[in-house]
């Protein structure tokens, strides 16, 4: 645990100072996001760990193994319908002017089992579901027959295989059924179900913590008091979290002290696999993050992306866990959570079902006078276009989430019109 106490103030003057050394001004030089989704995505490495669990508590989780089918299913031929299975090759010129008469030699409900020799003009009574005893090859439906229970009346041609469910028909003994790093679902588990697989080995999730930096920030629970801060960001953080089953190791609170920051830091790694960082990281006087992680011996993957909101985002490796360090404004924290932690989580996990996607979209509503810097606009997206509202765009001003689905990439000095097709993330 690294217990020297350096003030925030020191660690910023001294992170200033080095940065003006090096590049004879005060500001690092942002890199493009292209750039610094390429240098984090390299620095990740795949989660390897891994656990077996029974089907229900599998679901949503990425699967660890080739799962391949050792039995057919079914793996007994069987009736698709209720009637009596026969032979085809006896049902030659029936009709209900002509039926065929056969005689019933036993009866099968789904469950029973029967042993017998099919023999010409036999038939079993059977129902669906029910097995089809050897050298019946199909099966006539009840109602075109007279129900006959020790003769029956045949009243229709049958063709060979008609209404009778060959083993391996859903699925072929062999067949590959699950890719390692498929994220389970309904279908995936039922069809492990009906291959008598109770459990699966699946990747383990990866352990987050969320620590929020800041003076101003109080407990939910606690009065707000006169310039107090509630830590939103990390709720939105760890509510996006829950929605994609990923549970939430710790969220702390801590002070603008980066002896604080790095005693968390050093008690909890352990307990992670990745953490969440947000505030302290621009220019200020107790923005002390970047300072911070570099006494702690932390190595900087990038620092600072030429995009608004979230300028300042940082992500860096310590011992050997990956720390993505988001800007402390909420939605400029959300913006640099869904871009760079997503790509980060589905490295991780193999999962590329968690990277976001652009896609084109009209926009049917809302202008933008041209963008200085690359911008991300919060927008709501659907069948008519994109509709950008005239409401509160600003770095500080999450509720416009209350209403926004995605939101949009403005290019540097672009302007935004109706009619113009835009590139789009959807939050979800
Ligand atoms: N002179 C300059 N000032 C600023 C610059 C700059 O280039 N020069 N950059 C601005 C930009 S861009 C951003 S973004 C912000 C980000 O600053 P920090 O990452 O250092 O964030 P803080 O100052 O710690 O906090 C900003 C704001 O957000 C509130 N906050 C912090 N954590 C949370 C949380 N978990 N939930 C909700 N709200 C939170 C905090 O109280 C502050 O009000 O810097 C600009 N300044
Ligand atoms: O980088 Mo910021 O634009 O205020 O979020």
């Amino acid at each position: 645990m690294n217990s020297k106490h350096v003030s925030a103030d020191d660690l910023a003057t001294k992170v200033l100072s080095k940065d003006k050394r090096e590049k004879g001004c005060a500001r690092l030089a942002a890199i493009e996001l292209e750039e610094a989704l390429e240098l984090l995505t390299k620095r990740v490495n795949k989660n390897t760990k891994t656990e077996k669990l029974d089907l229900l508590s599998a679901l949503g989780r990425v699967c660890a193994e080739e799962v391949t089918a050792r039995v057919p299913v079914p793996h007994f031929p069987k009736s698709g319908m209720d009637g009596y299975a026969l032979r085809s090759c006896d049902t030659k010129g029936a009709s209900r002017d002509h039926p065929i008469h056969f005689r019933v030699v036993g009866e099968i409900c789904a469950g029973d089992e029967i042993y017998l020799t099919a023999e010409a003009f036999t038939a079993v009574r059977v129902m669906t579901g029910g097995m089809v005893p050897k050298g019946y090859d199909c099966v006539i439906r009840q109602e075109d027959t007279d129900y006959g229970q020790e003769q029956v009346e045949i009243y229709v041609e049958a063709e060979p295989w008609q209404n009778y469910c060959h083993i391996g028909e859903d699925i072929e003994a062999g067949r590959h059924i699950i890719s390692s790093g498929t994220r389970l679902n309904a279908g995936h588990i039922g069809v492990l179900a009906s291959l008598g697989i109770p459990e699966i080995t699946v990747f383990t999730v990866p352990k987050v913590g969320i620590i929020s930096t800041g003076n101003e920030l109080r407990p939910l629970a606690c009065p707000i008091g006169k310039v107090g801060v509630y830590p939103s960001s990390a709720y939105t953080i760890a509510a996006k979290l829950k929605s994609k089953g990923m549970d939430v190791s710790f969220m702390e609170v801590c002070a603008d002290d980066a002896s604080s920051f790095s005693e968390l830091v050093n008690t909890k790694i352990n307990e992670i696999d990745l953490l969440i960082t947000t505030g302290a990281l621009s220019v200020g006087k107790r923005d002390f993050l970047a300072g911070a992680l570099e006494e702690m011996g932390a190595e900087r993957i990038f620092q600072k992306v030429n995009m608004r909101p979230g300028t300042p985002v940082m992500a860096s490796l310590f011992q050997g866990k990956l720390i993505l360090s988001l800007s402390g404004y909420p939605f400029a924290a959300m913006v640099n959570f869904q871009l760079f932690f997503w790509p980060a989580v589905a490295k991780m996990t193999g999962d590329d079902s968690l990277v976001w996607r652009k896609t084109g979209k009209t926009v049917a509503q809302g202008n933008m006078k041209e963008a200085k810097k690359r911008r991300f606009l919060q927008a709501f997206a659907d069948d008519e276009g994109v509709h950008i509202y005239d409401r509160n765009q600003q770095s500080s001003v999450l509720s416009e989430m209350l209403y926004s689905n995605c939101i949009i990439d403005q290019k540097q000095g672009t302007a935004i019109s109706p009619g113009d097709t835009v590139e789009v993330i959807y939050w979800d």
